[in-house]
């Protein structure tokens, strides 16, 4: 742990890197949007809850008493982010004839495997939105008078009753008014509904009284109400895809704004404090060549089909901290596989550490390389070049087995790669569609070097052809001590 450097972030509410000053001293808040439990979630979206992960275990480093919160949204979130179309939980539901509860159920299981996986560190709490209708209406109940109208559809939110709306977003002031629905009675493009009703003649499975009648609470309402009650308004930092800094958040601050009773047209956002967090962080998307990788288009990457492909799910966590969190990321099957060998190596270079008892990290040998990855953590979480720093700690020669664990294990526990619970054997997954399996490999593999040790070489030629026709090449000497891989 170092508070040598100061932390800096980027946030994209002042588009600067800013330092770190917490609300509460001694403490970090976070708020990071969680997903929408309505189907799988893909690899994309998990890059949303590595960083959040990667920025949470920063600050635990840095010394700060995390209060980590991520949301599981059960309700609400529309198949267009701009306030049209169905509830994504409705219209799974509908379509697989299930009950919205065991959808929700299945696929928050799914999402919280895919976060175990990962080494995503549990958060303070996940909270669950359909926990928070009371909340939610006495939130809605409070900025209702001033800041919204009722029409047909719902209860809306004005967006024009807010200084400096959308202040987030870099195009909604441009592209707003094509983008956006028009829904009938809205005052203004960008107005969006914090509850909506349920249509006459209709029925919602998930539906609660208001004031405004039987209906369903808005997505954005959701996570104002939420941050707020398990935070305290303002908390420290909130995070999303980047996605989320174009509406979602834009929204979020609108209401933050208005409850605060700071949205009097007189009050700016350069008061951070009146959005309702100091820092708005977003991570960048994970793209395929065909463009951003999203399920709702159908076909998707989850996590469990790179498992089954034999990449172990730590190699896309490396993937992900070998680009910086505001960058893009271009998904590739050998991008993946280059992230796994580079796992392997550290994996290697750790097993020899294991015996020994964690020494000191203040060791001089490592001063320039501790302080390196400090930089780099500090500068905007720059996972990259923090990697470096920990192949250099690794790549250290002569010198004190233990103070080198001490060191490594330090930068592990901001990367989070698990590296001393891993095992070579560990990392060598078995595709699914292999035809042989693990034992039968290890067998052939014993057979043979029995022959060769009888220096029988054509019984030891046949076992490796016998091998290959079975899709297993036998790796002689490779430096990574794999001894076979896939062909
Ligand atoms: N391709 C991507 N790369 C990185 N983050 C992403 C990507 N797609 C979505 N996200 C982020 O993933 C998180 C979870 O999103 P959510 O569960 O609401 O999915 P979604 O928006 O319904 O997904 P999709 O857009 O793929 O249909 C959000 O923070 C979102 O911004
Ligand atoms: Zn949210």
């Amino acid at each position: 742990m170092t508070d040598a450097v100061p932390l800096k972030l980027f946030n994209s509410l002042t588009r600067q890197l800013e330092t770190f000053e917490p609300v509460h001293p001694g403490e970090a808040r976070v708020y990071t949007c969680g997903p929408t439990v309505y189907n799988y979630p893909h690899i994309g979206n998990m890059r949303a809850y590595v960083f959040a992960d990667i920025l949470g275990r920063t600050l635990s480093w840095k010394g700060y008493a995390l209060t980590h919160i991520i949301n599981i949204t059960d309700v609400g979130h529309l198949t267009d982010d701009a306030d049209a179309g169905e509830d994504k939980m409705e219209k799974m539901a509908a379509e697989k004839a299930q009950s919205i509860w065991d959808i929700a159920k299945h696929y928050t299981e799914a999402y919280w495997a895919d976060v175990k996986a990962l080494n995503i560190r549990e958060p303070a709490k996940w909270s669950v939105a359909t926990d928070y209708i009371d909340e939610m209406l006495e939130f809605a109940k409070s900025i209702a008078d001033e800041h919204c109208y009722e029409i047909e559809s719902g209860l809306y939110f004005d967006v024009s009753t807010v200084e400096d709306y959308g202040k987030l977003a870099r195009a909604v002031t441009e592209e707003g008014e094509g983008r956006i629905d028009t829904v009938e009675g809205k005052r203004n493009a960008a107005d969006f509904a914090i509850w909506r009703k349920t249509p006459p003649g209709e029925s919602r499975q998930m539906e609660w009284d208001s004031p405004w009648g039987k209906g369903a609470p808005g997505w954005h309402l959701e996570c104002s109400v939420m941050g707020e009650k398990l935070l305290g308004f303002p908390f420290d930092i909130h995070t999303g895809g980047i996605d989320h800094r174009e509406i979602h958040h834009p929204n979020e601050i609108a209401q933050n704004q208005a409850f605060c009773g700071c949205g009097g047209k007189s009050m700016s956002l350069d008061v951070a404090t009146h959005s309702g967090a100091k820092i708005w962080m977003h991570n960048n998307f994970l793209v395929e060549r065909s463009g951003k990788m999203s399920k709702s288009a159908g076909e998707f990457l989850r996590l469990q089909l790179l498992i089954d492909k034999g990449y172990h799910p730590l190699a896309y966590r490396m993937m992900c901290l070998q680009a910086h969190y505001r960058s893009e990321l271009e998904f590739s099957w050998e991008g993946l596989g280059a992230a796994l060998t580079r796992l392997k190596r550290m994996v290697m270079a750790v097993e020899r550490l294991k015996d020994a008892a964690a020494g000191d990290p203040a060791h001089q040998k490592f001063a320039a390389i501790r302080e390196k990855f400090d930089a780099a953590m500090a500068d905007d979480l720059n996972t990259p070049i923090a990697l470096t720093a920990l192949e250099e700690a690794l790549s250290v020669k002569k010198v004190d087995a233990g103070a080198k664990r001490a060191v490594v294990e330090d930068m592990d526990s901001v990367l989070g790669l698990g590296l001393f619970d891993l095992t070579r054997e560990a990392l060598r997954i078995r595709p699914k569609d292999a035809q042989i399996s693990e034992e039968e490999i290890e067998d052939a593999l014993a057979r043979r070097k029995a022959a060769r040790a009888e220096k029988d070489f054509s019984t030891s030629d046949a076992i490796r052809d016998e091998l290959m026709a079975k899709g297993v090449e036998v790796m002689d000497g490779d430096p990574l001590g794999w001894e076979w891989k896939l062909s």
